[in-house]
């Protein structure tokens, strides 16, 4: 029996994927052999040695301490591409919520007093308070062109816009996916000067840490909207709310909100919305949960953020899975010590990422406790498992 502890609330449809007879899934469990989460913090929890895999059903992996999984042999899953075009049109929601000061007239809409026909009177007076602008002919710059930016970015192109885009790992997936009338900028600044509009799809890490700031928002046109559907921290808010106040930020819409944020008469802030449609949430967990079954019943390995992609069929009914240092030898201190005790290798899978590396192998006859011992003690192993 396999053990799935969830963490957060996930899709019924992805929990359905594992089956009742082989599989018990609850939010409180004891020794797991994987997690299913969403955006609850591991960084500070104490996560059992029983745990084989974490699945992440959803993009960002910002909330997992995924060098101390990787330390442990333990593959993370995310959903890449599954909750991309609920964020792609809430960044559509988000465009025109700034662009027509809705949620500004909204609320003096909703404070409007007295009989219908002085409402009436009222409203052609206070409409002149929230004349925007339109989309087309402007410009978005759209940082980060994974699967959220190019959806974005073609979006916006369908719109009428003029879109510029900045990703320095674009890959070529991405690349034909790409409306070809979308302009390229060789650096944030680039794009930046060019924009009335900035949307930002980039994951959260060191590299992307305050990469909206003062000196660029500076850079930027007057009266331009930033949106920030991707992390609490890659923009700097309080430099965003400083650039709202002196004027030169026009408005600024995001899905974090904070006590700077939340009251802010030029910010829009969503509660971490982005991915909350029935859609997504079904996409991500059948995701996840297809990703997690394949590990734990058969050792595959597809879309992990620390390993590489291994899929192998099996051709007998005694598979080993190792995840190693990406160090010489170890394919053949394997397979000696499996010669050594009698097991004749049918079938051998070895890929690497990084500084990591997994093996997958398919033997003869069943691989007792023992040799699992022994593989486990070669210097550079970090788990060994037999399914
Ligand atoms: N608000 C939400 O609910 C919500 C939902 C989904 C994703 N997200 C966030 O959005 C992020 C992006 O999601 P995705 O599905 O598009 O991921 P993705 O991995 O498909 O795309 C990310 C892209 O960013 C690029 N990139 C990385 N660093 C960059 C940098 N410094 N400058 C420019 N480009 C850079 C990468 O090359 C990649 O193409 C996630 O990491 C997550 O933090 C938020
Ligand atoms: O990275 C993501 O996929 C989003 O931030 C969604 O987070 P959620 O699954 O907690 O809604």
């Amino acid at each position: 029996m396999y053990k799935i502890q969830t963490l957060n609330n996930i899709s019924v449809k992805g929990l359905e994927k594992f089956p009742r007879e082989t599989y018990e899934v609850a939010s409180e469990i004891q020794n797991p052999d994987a997690y299913m989460l969403r955006s609850l913090k591991l960084h500070n929890v104490d996560i059992p040695e029983s745990v084989l895999a974490i699945g992440r059903a959803g993009a960002g992996v910002n909330n997992i301490p995924i060098e101390k999984m990787s330390a442990r042999g333990v593959p993370v899953f995310n959903a890449p591409g599954a909750n991309a075009n609920a964020v792609k049109e809430l960044v559509l929601t988000g465009m025109l919520l700034g662009c027509r000061n809705i949620c500004q007239a909204w609320e003096c809409a909703k404070n409007l007093t007295g009989d219908d026909e002085s409402i009436s009177k009222e409203v052609e007076q206070v409409k002149k308070k929230f004349v925007g602008f339109e989309l087309p002919g402007r410009t978005l710059g759209v940082i980060g062109l994974g699967a959220i930016g190019t959806s974005v970015a073609n979006m916006a192109r369908d719109l009428g816009m003029n879109v510029v885009g900045y990703d320095p790992a674009l890959t070529v997936e991405r690349a034909w996916q790409l409306s070809s009338s979308i302009e390229s900028a060789n650096t944030v600044d680039e794009l930046l000067a060019k924009s009335d509009f900035v949307t930002i799809h980039v994951p959260f890490n060191e590299g992307t840490k305050n990469l909206i700031n003062a000196r660029r928002i500076n850079t930027m046109n007057d009266n331009a909207i930033i949106l920030n559907f991707s992390r609490n921290g890659i923009v700097n808010d309080e430099d965003a709310v400083e650039a709202l106040n002196a004027g030169k930020l026009y408005s600024y819409i995001c899905d974090f909100p904070s006590n700077l944020l939340k009251d802010h008469p030029r910010v829009i802030t969503l509660p971490h919305l982005g991915a909350s449609t029935g859609e997504a949430e079904e996409n991500c967990a059948i995701m996840i949960a297809d990703q997690l079954k394949d590990f734990l019943e058969n050792g595959n390995i597809k879309n992990s953020v620390n390993f590489p992609q291994v899929k192998m069929p099996r051709v007998s009914g005694y598979r080993m899975a190792i995840a190693n240092s990406n160090v010489p030898n170890m394919v053949g201190q394997i397979s000696s010590i499996l010669a050594e005790t009698g097991h004749n290798i049918l079938d051998l899978l070895n890929k690497s990422r990084g500084d990591l590396a997994y093996t997958l192998l398919d033997v003869d006859t069943e691989i007792t406790k023992d040799v699992v011992d022994q593989i486990k003690a070669i210097d550079g192993v970090l788990s060994v498992r037999t399914i």
